[in-house]
């Protein structure tokens, strides 16, 4: 089977790399996802400085998926910048740069020192960290985000994509879908983030098991699943001159199957990629060759997007 993409004027073996955040901190980590069987990278979300993040313990993996705060801990964008300076891209897998400023400020010094650049990486921009305290998902803010885009696409002209948190209501996701198609320079939108200020309680300690607001964090893995898939289902339908990256509880080739026939062009993996490491990218992708054979579909072209309703 042939599971290429050819996606803004980008073309990747597969559909599949690693969620921001998950195994994209350091260059040996990048390095790790670039050397594997994943299709493409994308580095951890920075900020202009680098960042030490919440107090540990901050990560915990579930049976049913993770929780986490991490706080933004990264090496600062320009050790990112510095990485898509010296990457690969002649290998054939694109790099992606996740951005996250703490204001919108620090978002638009980063993008335009990244078109001063010209390099060949694309930006998604986070706006749906939930693990910052005291500060909102920009995501849940819909004009702020407007405000956001309109200031973006001013200091950077070049397609580009955003991280955004998951929708949970209809007119949201028409409202949200609104604002983004203002923008035709936004290219794509990653759905989802993790779902926010979740809880997870230890009963045999009682206790939470993370440090960070007290126990809070972000959902991830199969606790997303569905959450996920009608994301990328409602923004596959509601924004047609752009591509839905799908994130949220791939764990197999089933998960990363129905991603696509929901909609998405590419999928990423985090909790899975976390707990099972650059392995889990050739088994998903054996598993969806798999499961195409099975139904009889030769490339990906021949069921994205085309879920059935009842
Ligand atoms: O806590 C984090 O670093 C974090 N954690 C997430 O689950 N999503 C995000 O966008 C971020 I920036």
């Amino acid at each position: 089977v042939d599971l290429s993409v050819s996606w803004l004027g980008l073309a990747m073996a597969n559909p599949l790399y690693n969620a921001s955040g998950v195994m994209c901190r350091s260059v040996a980590e990048l390095e790790q996802v670039r050397t594997s069987a994943a299709g493409a990278v994308i580095t951890k979300s920075c900020t202009p400085q680098p960042r030490v993040g919440n107090p540990e313990p901050r990560y915990c993996a579930t049976p049913l998926g993770s929780i986490n705060s991490m706080g933004l801990p990264n090496a600062g964008y320009p050790y990112y910048r510095d990485y898509a300076r010296s990457y690969p891209y002649a290998a054939g897998k694109p790099l992606f740069l996740s951005l996250s400023g703490m204001t919108l400020d620090e978002n638009l010094d980063m993008l335009r020192d990244l078109a001063a650049a010209e390099l060949l990486c694309l930006p998604e921009v986070n706006l749906s960290c939930p693990n910052l305290p005291g500060k909102p998902q920009l995501g849940y803010d819909f004009q702020a985000c407007s405000e956001a885009l309109t200031q973006i696409t001013r200091v950077y002209q070049g397609p580009f994509g955003v991280k955004l948190p998951p929708y949970f209501d209809q007119v949201h996701f028409a409202q949200m879908a609104a604002v983004l198609n203002a923008f035709p320079g936004l290219r794509f939108v990653t759905c989802i983030n993790s779902i926010g200020n979740g809880l997870v309680i230890d009963v045999e300690r009682e206790s939470v098991v993370i440090k960070p607001k007290d126990g809070l964090g972000g959902l991830g893995g199969s606790y997303v699943l569905p959450t996920a898939l009608a994301n990328v289902r409602e923004f596959y339908r509601l924004l047609p001159d752009k591509h839905v990256v799908g994130c949220g509880g791939i764990n197999s080739g089933r998960e990363a199957f129905m991603h696509i026939l929901a909609g998405a062009t590419v999928v990423q993996i985090g909790s899975c990629l976390y707990e099972e490491g650059e392995g889990a990218f050739a088994r998903i992708l054996d598993e969806l060759s798999a499961l195409m054979v099975q139904k009889g579909y030769q490339r990906l072209d021949d069921f994205r997007g085309k879920l059935k309703t009842l």
